[in-house]
């Protein structure tokens, strides 16, 4: 009787524990990394980080003068190969960062070469490593797959341009900063999550003192339901040609106060005299390359030169390029591939085939096409995101429905500033689906240009 209690009152907390802690790892695999995961982890790097980084190939003799030391000072016959000093170690409720002070010797691309090894070492699920000042590099590990079901970490970085779009595989925020990366393409096959990534990326720009302009020549289906946050909205090829040329003006206007205020930059303005900032959104690209007529190909070829324009000079005058479509290269037709050399951001989502993840990351990121052929089909959203750093992470979007989106840029309707240039383009407020009334009328903020 006495051996039943005791089982009973000793077993079942056991089990259900150890049923709690299972199930924590299933389903809130952050709480289970916080209680468990991380203490062994933080536990089994302190125990074996100087084994591991010697099987690793990450140790380097010491100096002349130090092995000196040990023998004479510290009085030990052996002088061992050193690993690099570990300068600081964080937890998180994603993961582990360890800060590492790099010996003469060791450079930050030996790291990167042994990340894989680092990550079986230490059992956590990735190891990115990345170069935080010269002779410093963080070991950002990540305890379970974080991409698996997205959640954005805070605070993220913030600025007048800069959008937190995604989640890094390394738990940090992928973040669209327009003033370090003015233009950018997203490419992916259908139903990769290319409209999921520019809802968030609306989303995040609604919010900000912007002028967002669309281009939507597939009847504006993907972008109409933003129309209260946007100052010009083309739905077809004939508007859209409208609509760059209009932009190409704005531009030129731009550039002749820049040279009134004797400045090269929108950003070196007074407040009171700068332009507002344009986001100029173009959905599915290819549709402003296809031609049926030869009026068709004057228009295609007089767009793609105003794109091409807007590309090399516009970033300058706080205009600023964000294209999205499923392919992007030479085939598209004449100047496609200088066209894409501008858009120097960089996402590529599942593709249907190798060449595809050439156009959108071969040029910039030679090693990220290999992580895109790679992406399962069944994890949408999930991206590869260049720079012409060559660097490159995987990133997943949140998941954002496009009823969420759209009430926040009816919410934001009111930060929606009146571009007089791109006013003849600016889209009808639709009747709000479902809600009986219209959404709120526009009160356009004046334009400072
Ligand atoms: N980050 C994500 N997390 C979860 N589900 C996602 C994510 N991104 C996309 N999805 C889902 O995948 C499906 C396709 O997404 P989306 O419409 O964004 O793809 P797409 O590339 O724009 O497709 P298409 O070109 O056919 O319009 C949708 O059902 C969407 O909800």
């Amino acid at each position: 009787m006495t051996d039943l209690s005791t089982l009973w009152e000793v077993g079942l907390p056991l089990a259900g524990t150890a049923g709690g802690l299972g199930y924590a790892k299933v389903r809130a695999p952050r709480v289970f990394w916080s209680l468990v995961g991380l203490p062994v982890a933080r536990v089994r790097f302190a125990v074996t980080y100087r084994s591991t980084m010697d099987v690793c190939g990450l140790t380097v003799q010491p100096s002349r003068l130090r092995a000196f030391m040990i023998r004479n000072v510290a009085r030990r016959a052996d002088v061992q190969p050193m690993p690099p000093k570990v300068r600081r170690v964080r937890g998180s409720s994603t993961g582990l960062r360890v800060t590492l002070r790099l010996p003469a010797g060791l450079e930050p691309s030996d790291v990167m070469a042994a990340s894989e090894r680092l990550r079986h070492a230490w059992g956590v699920h990735s190891v990115n490593v990345a170069e935080v000042k010269p002779g410093f590099v963080e070991l950002r590990m990540t305890g379970y797959d974080v991409l698996r079901r997205v959640k954005m970490p805070r605070p993220v970085a913030s600025g007048p341009m800069t959008v937190p779009v995604a989640l890094r595989e390394d738990g940090t925020a992928f973040v669209r900063d327009y003033l370090k990366v003015p233009h950018a393409l997203t490419l992916g096959a259908n139903q990769s999550g290319k409209s999921m990534y520019q809802r968030n990326l609306i989303a995040g720009l609604a919010r900000l003192r912007v002028a967002l302009v669309g281009i939507d020549c597939k009847r504006g289906v993907e972008q109409q339901r933003y129309a209260p946050r946007l100052s010009a909205l083309a739905i077809t090829p004939e508007e859209a040609s409208g609509l760059l040329e209009a932009l190409v003006e704005e531009m030129e206007a731009r550039f002749d106060l820049l040279s009134e205020h004797g400045v090269s930059d929108v950003w070196e303005l007074p407040d009171g005299v700068r332009p507002v900032p344009v986001v100029l959104l173009v959905d599915e690209v290819a549709e402003l390359f296809l031609v049926a007529t030869k009026k068709d190909e004057e228009r295609r070829d007089r767009m793609v030169t105003q794109l091409i324009r807007l590309g090399q000079m516009a970033r300058a005058a706080g205009i600023f390029l964000e294209v999205c479509g499923q392919r992007f290269g030479s085939d598209l037709g004449k100047g496609a591939t200088a066209l894409r050399a501008q858009l120097t951001g960089r996402v590529v989502h599942r593709v249907n085939d190798k060449q595809t993840a050439e156009m959108g990351l071969g040029d910039i990121a030679p090693d990220a096409v290999m992580a895109v052929t790679s992406i399962p089909p069944d994890l949408p959203g999930l991206a590869v995101a260049g720079d012409t750093s060559g660097g490159w992470s995987r990133i997943r979007t949140p998941e954002l429905s496009t009823a969420d989106a759209a009430a926040i840029c009816a919410d934001c309707a009111h930060l929606t500033p009146n571009v007089p240039r791109l006013a003849p383009f600016r889209p009808v407020v639709p009747i709000a689906a479902g809600s009986g009334g219209p959404v709120p009328l526009v009160k356009p903020i004046p334009a400072t240009s």
